[in-house]
């Protein structure tokens, strides 16, 4: 596969992780990239176009797609300034937390194509998952493009109703975030039970890579995965007692994800 010239409009942890995986399929080198620190692209060098700011983007450039991947405050200075991109032929796929087709259509000012999607991180190992959802006059073909770009990074799933997209940002979007402070909280109690530092680290470490890798091998749900680990009368029965009273991980997790998902909403603004 390889992909036509994209603009990237922000070029951090987000999409650094997804220029990377386009590279990997081949990506036009006339491809440009709006970033103000020259860090965040040095290990693209060669491969793309580097610009510093909005107003270096080439003048005659007509990209088939500007991914949108600043923070979500930056959409007020950066879409105005993208409004000449605009046209039936280029499709804007925005990552932005919060930002709702409609608000960025606004600021694009008029008749954009957009794409809104939600990634995740683990996108810088080819294995993100992202749900997206097409706005008006987005094509069959600018909704392929998305979707090639989006697999080149992992899973890609689409919806039609853009509300979903807020729970998305908290679950699959945010979702790495708590997986990473299970292993923070586990390596503390590890060593709370006078174990000794490094080895806490690589237990943590490994116990929730092992666990991710073989719940994505197997097709059985995670609780038979769970299950299978719990012997009856034994230790991780004991520990599952206590995580799993309703007041304890099922409420924190649904009060987390409320709460994130609010926020998705209060970012539209
Ligand atoms: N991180 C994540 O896990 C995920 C993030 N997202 C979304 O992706 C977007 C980016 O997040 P993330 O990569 O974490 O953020 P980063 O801050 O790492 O990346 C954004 C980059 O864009 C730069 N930037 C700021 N203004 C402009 C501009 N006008 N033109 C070009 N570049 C600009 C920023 O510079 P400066 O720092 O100086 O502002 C920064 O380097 C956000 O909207 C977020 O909601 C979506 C899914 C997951
Ligand atoms: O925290 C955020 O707002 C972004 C969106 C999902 C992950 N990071």
């Amino acid at each position: 596969m390889s992909l036509p010239p994209l603009l990237l409009i922000g070029c951090g942890k987000m999409g650094g992780a997804m220029l990377a995986g386009w590279l990997e399929k081949g990506l036009a080198p006339e491809t440009v990239v709006v970033e103000p620190h020259a860090a965040g692209v040095a290990a693209f060098a060669g491969r793309v176009r580097h610009v510093a700011t909005l107003a270096d983007i080439p003048a005659d450039f007509a990209p088939a797609a500007v991914i949108l991947a600043t923070k979500p405050q930056e959409a007020p200075n950066a879409l105005p300034a993208l409004a000449h991109l605009v046209r039936p032929e280029t499709v804007f796929l925005s990552i932005m937390a919060g930002k709702t087709i409609a608000g960025m259509r606004k600021l694009l000012g008029g008749e954009a194509n957009v794409v809104r999607a939600m990634p995740n991180t683990p996108a810088a190992v080819r294995l993100g998952f992202t749900v997206a959802c097409p706005g008006p006059g987005v094509t069959s073909a600018q909704r392929e493009l998305c979707d090639s770009l989006l697999t080149a990074i992992g899973e890609a799933a689409w919806v039609e109703d853009e509300a979903l997209i807020d729970p998305v940002t908290a679950v699959s979007g945010g979702g790495p975030a708590y997986v990473f402070l299970l292993a923070e909280v586990m390596e503390k109690a590890a060593l709370s039970q006078g174990l000794p530092a490094d080895l806490a680290r690589r237990m943590a470490r490994a116990t929730v890579a092992g666990s991710g890798a073989l719940l994505a091998a197997s097709t059985e749900d995670a609780s038979t995965l769970r299950v299978n680990v719990t012997s009856p009368k034994g230790t991780t029965e004991r520990a599952l007692a206590v995580l799993m009273r309703p007041e304890n991980w099922p409420a924190i997790m649904e009060e987390a994800i409320e709460a994130a998902t609010a926020r998705s909403r209060e970012l539209a603004r």
